[in-house]
């Protein structure tokens, strides 16, 4: 099986410290692989090292190695790494400007490309997020009237006009409805056809839905990561098990 990202032996200390602790882990291409643990155990903290944010945190120290498609992300400019590596928060950030802007935001950054690809790629990246139907007669509508939900695959839209490797997803359906997070966890598995997802969850039911791969994360520590079916089935870690059924957490 192709890896997206190979994390490998991977430390963050914040000050003092150890918030991550010697974590390796392969991300597999075009399957969606689901982070777990409780709070504070440091999913997002391993999410945002992915994308190089954690960095960015001023007392943040990191060590170890985490490849994209075999290339160190250390070593790719940010501005390219973060295109091929997009990230959609918990809670929607839509720009507040029209759907339209928010699309084109993006792509006009990136690239040079004609009003006819741009309204194509538009139409095509609506459409791999669940949206288009819902917004093509709309798009000069404020995003910020559209449903939570709606806002969030317009910010899983917006991510894919820069045509990224990796999505990474951090809780993001936290702030919807049921019906919502359907949708979107809908739009997720097509999306794994074509692009290596990484999501945050803390909703158990959805890593069981969703995702091929689950990891468990303890206190910084990986637990373990096999198949989601087969982890939740069978964990091979005494701690897993506790914690799927509740004991823990
Ligand atoms: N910028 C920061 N500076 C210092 N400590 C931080 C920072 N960000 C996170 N932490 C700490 O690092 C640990 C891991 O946090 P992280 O957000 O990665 O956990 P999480 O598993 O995603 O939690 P949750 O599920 O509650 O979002 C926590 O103890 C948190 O308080």
């Amino acid at each position: 099986m192709t890896q997206a990202i190979a994390i490998k032996n991977w430390h963050v200390h914040y000050g003092k410290t150890e918030v991550l602790q010697d974590i390796s882990l392969e991300i597999p291409e075009k399957k969606i692989t689901a982070l777990i643990g409780s709070s504070g155990c440091g999913k997002t903290t391993l999410l945002k090292s992915i994308n190089r944010l954690t960095e960015e945190e001023p007392t943040a120290a990191t060590q170890g190695e985490i490849l994209l498609k075999g290339t160190s992300i250390q070593s790719l400019p940010l501005e390219i790494l973060r295109r091929r590596i997009g990230l959609v928060f918990q809670t929607p950030t839509p720009f507040p400007f029209s759907i339209k802007k928010n699309m084109e935001y993006g792509i006009r950054y990136h690239e040079k490309l004609t009003a006819k690809e741009e309204s194509l790629l538009i139409e095509e990246t609506l459409k791999m997020a669940g949206l288009y139907e819902e917004v093509k007669d709309r798009m000069n509508l404020s995003a910020v009237r559209l449903s939570g939900g709606q806002q969030q695959r317009l910010c899983i839209a917006r991510s894919l006009t820069l045509n990224p490797d990796v999505l990474l997803l951090d809780e993001p359906c936290s702030s919807l409805d049921p019906k919502s997070t359907a949708v979107i966890e809908d739009t997720l598995k097509k999306l794994s056809k074509k692009v290596s997802i990484v999501i945050v969850t803390h909703n158990m039911a959805q890593a069981k839905r969703i995702a091929d791969y689950t990891a468990f994360i303890s206190n910084g520590v990986l637990v373990e990561v096999q198949e989601t079916e087969a982890l939740f089935r069978e964990p091979k870690q005494e701690e897993t098990r506790c914690y799927l059924e509740g004991l823990i957490g």
